[in-house]
């Protein structure tokens, strides 16, 4: 299979090429030429399958023939073992319909983990076969960076960077990426928000002659498409032991970055029965002001309580727009020359988008009174990100006829005081391979809001 910019002026790329880059280099973001489509009868026999074999049949026919099946396979057996929960991605049904598909079983507690795992485990095989030592550099608003940071600390042909916003994110999620010591990871805590730490990366990735020894930079935000498309089974495995293909199904997903909604837009384009996808925003609601008003202008970035989807420039709404404008990569270009500036769909773009996608804004209050809720209604315990999917699906679905699944992103224990707020006696434990996390020694370098800056140090790094 090969892989096309959404900007339509750079080289088409293969698999391999495609993970192991990371903008195109017009600017845009790699998508698959063509999509495979599953029949009803071949969704069907996927409901049972384990966790591992299913992902096998989605990621396959991306893969082509880049990796042998043997090989695939064995990726995907690493990438799911330190998963704690036999099911890898359980479902667990807190009313009517509802269910919580829980996808913070992985060893850094959220679902960023699911296609983490599997890229660490792929770049490690396609780097040891090239022979080739690369510099990751990625952008967290608490959770990427973690996640990455445990799929590649024992990669030997990896170096890797990732930048987050200097107190804007959890101790939980602070120390799970600065109590890593290894020689290769660098954690740089910057003076600016999750949009300014993206940005630098793009500009990084944008013009790399910063770093030394022809060194080149791989992606592991979700441009890289692999992340994407590890996030699409997990749709595929939710619907079909919930009765797809023969029942619709709906997602609520709370969202940021739009990586994981737009899997569930795939997932649906690629077969699955999916009526309402639920665009569930923090007070940083720009995509939700797109889909309701057709408002996409930036405002001032809000802390808010679930600081992971603190993003106001979802860089995968891009790839959305791609396929709503019949994948034109001129009018992509224009549309997003300036994203600073506010942007207006045309009205048939809107309408298709609006076929399928649903949203709804929940603020800091309504985060902390969900939570609560749900907790007083069946003992089950919500992060902020999980109450928001919650909250706006119970807004915007058209029934309790069909399941609606909520998007489990994170495990509680990752915002202790968002839940304190909620429920001040609740103590919520963190698993026992975390135990120690308050005791580890920290290392991360606190840098200005400053791109050249921040490539000296990295360039001084890798020496
Ligand atoms: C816990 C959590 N929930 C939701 C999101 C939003 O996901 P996305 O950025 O793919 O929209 C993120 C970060 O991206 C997250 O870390
Ligand atoms: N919420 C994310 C932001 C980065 O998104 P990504 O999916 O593009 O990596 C985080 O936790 O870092």
């Amino acid at each position: 299979m090969r892989f096309i910019s959404t900007r339509g002026r750079a080289p088409s790329l293969s698999f391999t090429d495609t993970v192991l880059t990371g903008l195109a280099t017009d600017g845009g973001l790699y998508v698959p030429e063509s999509l495979p489509e599953f029949s009803a009868e071949e969704i069907r026999a996927m409901a049972g399958l384990d966790y591992r074999e299913l992902a096998f049949r989605i990621i396959q026919p991306f893969v082509g023939d880049d990796l042998s099946d043997d090989e695939l396979r064995d990726i995907l057996e690493r990438s799911y073992r330190h998963f704690r929960h036999s099911a890898v991605a359980p479902l667990v049904q807190t009313d009517t319909n509802e269910w919580i598909l829980e996808l913070f079983h992985g060893p850094t507690l959220a679902f960023k983990d699911f296609a983490l795992q599997f890229l660490g485990q792929l770049f490690d095989h396609l780097l040891k076969k090239r022979g080739e030592r690369v510099v990751v550099m990625g952008a967290t608003s608490g959770d990427t960076g973690s996640a990455a940071i445990e799929g590649c600390r024992h990669c030997d042909n990896i170096d890797i960077f990732i930048l987050h916003p200097h107190n804007r994110v959890s101790e939980v999620q602070r120390r799970q990426m600065t109590g890593v010591l290894s020689d290769n990871v660098f954690n740089i805590a910057l003076d600016g928000s999750f949009d300014d730490c993206q940005n630098m990366v793009k500009a990084s990735f944008a013009d790399q002659s910063f770093l030394p020894d022809g060194r080149r930079l791989v992606a592991v935000n979700s441009i890289n498409w692999a992340r994407i498309m590890a996030q699409i089974v997990y749709y595929f495995y939710a619907a079909v032991n919930l009765g797809a293909p023969d029942k619709m199904v709906n997602f609520s997903v709370p969202t940021g970055n739009f990586g994981d909604i737009f899997a569930g837009y795939l997932a649906r384009q690629m077969g699955l029965p999916i009526d309402q996808l639920v665009i569930a925003t923090n007070a940083n609601d720009i995509l939700h002001r797109c889909i309701s008003d057709n408002d996409h202008s930036p405002r001032p970035l809000v802390h808010s309580l679930s600081p992971s989807m603190d993003i106001m420039v979802s860089s995968n709404f891009e790839r959305l727009l791609f396929d709503l404008y019949d994948r034109d990569g001129a009018a992509v270009a224009e549309l997003l020359a300036d994203r600073s500036a506010p942007m207006q769909l045309d009205d048939r773009v809107l309408a298709k988008a609006r076929e399928v996608f649903y949203s709804y804004r929940v603020d800091d209050q309504r985060t902390v009174e969900t939570i609560r809720r749900v907790f007083e209604e069946s003992e089950y315990l919500l992060d902020p990100h999980t109450a928001i999917g919650v909250e706006a699906a119970r807004k915007v679905r058209k029934s309790t006829e069909q399941p609606m699944v909520c998007l489990s992103t994170a495990h509680p224990a990752k915002f202790p005081d968002a839940v304190a707020r909620a429920l001040p006696t609740r103590e919520i434990p963190l698993p026992a391979h975390m135990q120690d996390l308050f005791q580890r020694e920290e290392r991360m370098k606190v840098l200005p809001n400053d791109l050249a800056g921040v490539q000296r140090f990295m360039a001084e790094a890798l020496g």
